[in-house]
């Protein structure tokens, strides 16, 4: 229930409006409290030690489940209304992986309803991590496809291990399948229209040299820096005024989340029309098989 409540609320009320202070001012006492401690969640670690940073903890590859779905917004949800929490770090407990990206176990063989619920939670992820408040950077220690680029594409910053096996992208078109308008928008805001445009149809995968090239990340360090980079990059943001910076952040992204927040019943609807035609059940499933058969 309580994940639902917040699966149901939407990201654009923190970042565009004002009572979001006085939400924040209102609750501020008990939840400084509550939340200068780190939380103990199944598969999103919060940790709160020199930087706040969020962990990505489902093994083997951090797919993004409908519960690792939830447990983040919740996650995230939390940390927004701390006033002590100003930005996070995202990153992934695993080395090698930040995100295979959404599960595509959650897309193969279940009800329409569960795949309405997996896609509002996608929905509702992308709503708050790309409307958040907060500085965003995501610490890239591994390869990053579809869903998991979509994570640190919306954060504010990207910082990359820097090896050419680790590779980030929207690969949808590589397992027959399309990214939905917002995936692309945010790719569009991210390396401009050109390189959107070939990357999505090719379903492209930049090895991460490529990605700092193209502008997908924004710097490239040695594995074993990833973190403390970040943690760096975070100060830098945090000497911001935090309302200026905010405010500038809303400008840019307003258009992209109101166009989804618009749409959201829509997309949904869409979604569950796409995902249950055989073909394209078929094309995940050969997709499934062949990961499965490249060990
Ligand atoms: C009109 C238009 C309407 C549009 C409507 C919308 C349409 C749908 C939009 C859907 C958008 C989808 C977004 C996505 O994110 S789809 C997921 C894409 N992800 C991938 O392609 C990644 C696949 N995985 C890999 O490439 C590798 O696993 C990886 C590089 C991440 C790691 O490699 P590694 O060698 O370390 O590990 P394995 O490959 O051996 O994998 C270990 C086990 O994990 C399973 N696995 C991997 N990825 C996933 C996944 N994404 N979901 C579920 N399970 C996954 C893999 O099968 C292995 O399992 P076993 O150990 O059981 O064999």
């Amino acid at each position: 229930m309580a994940a639902q409540a917040v699966l149901r609320s939407s990201a654009p009320a923190r970042l565009l409006s004002g009572s979001f202070y006085i939400r924040k001012g209102v609750l501020a006492s008990w939840q400084h409290y509550q939340s200068r401690r780190p939380f103990s969640n199944e598969k999103v670690l919060v940790e709160l030690d020199e930087s706040t940073v969020m962990k990505m903890k489902n093994p083997p590859v951090n797919s993004l489940s409908l519960d690792v779905l939830t447990e983040f917004s919740i996650s995230l949800e939390k940390l927004e209304i701390d006033r002590g929490c100003r930005g996070v770090i995202l990153t992934s407990a695993f080395p090698k992986i930040f995100s295979a990206g959404l599960d595509i176990t959650e897309m193969c063989g279940k009800s329409a309803e569960h795949y309405a619920a997996f896609w509002r939670a996608v929905q509702e992820m992308w709503l708050k991590l790309y409307g958040s408040n907060m500085v965003t950077i995501a610490a890239i220690n591994g390869s990053s496809p579809a869903g998991g680029c979509l994570m640190a594409m919306c954060c504010d910053y990207r910082i990359m291990a820097d090896n050419p096996k680790f590779a980030i992208g929207l690969n949808e078109t590589q397992l027959g399948i399309v990214a939905p308008f917002w995936f692309k928008e945010t790719m569009v805001n991210t390396v401009g229209n050109r390189v959107t445009e070939q990357s999505l149809q090719l379903g492209q995968m930049y090895p991460a040299p490529d990605a700092l090239k193209i502008g997908l990340v924004d710097k490239l360090v040695t594995e074993e820096k990833v973190q403390s980079t970040a943690v760096a990059a975070m100060s830098q943001w945090l000497a911001v005024p935090d309302h200026a910076r905010q405010i500038t952040k809303s400008i840019m992204r307003k258009p992209t989340i109101d166009n989804l927040v618009k749409h959201r019943e829509a997309d949904i609807n869409n979604f569950v029309s796409f995902i249950t035609k055989d073909s394209i059940q078929k094309s995940l499933q050969v997709y499934m098989d062949r990961l499965k058969q490249k060990k």
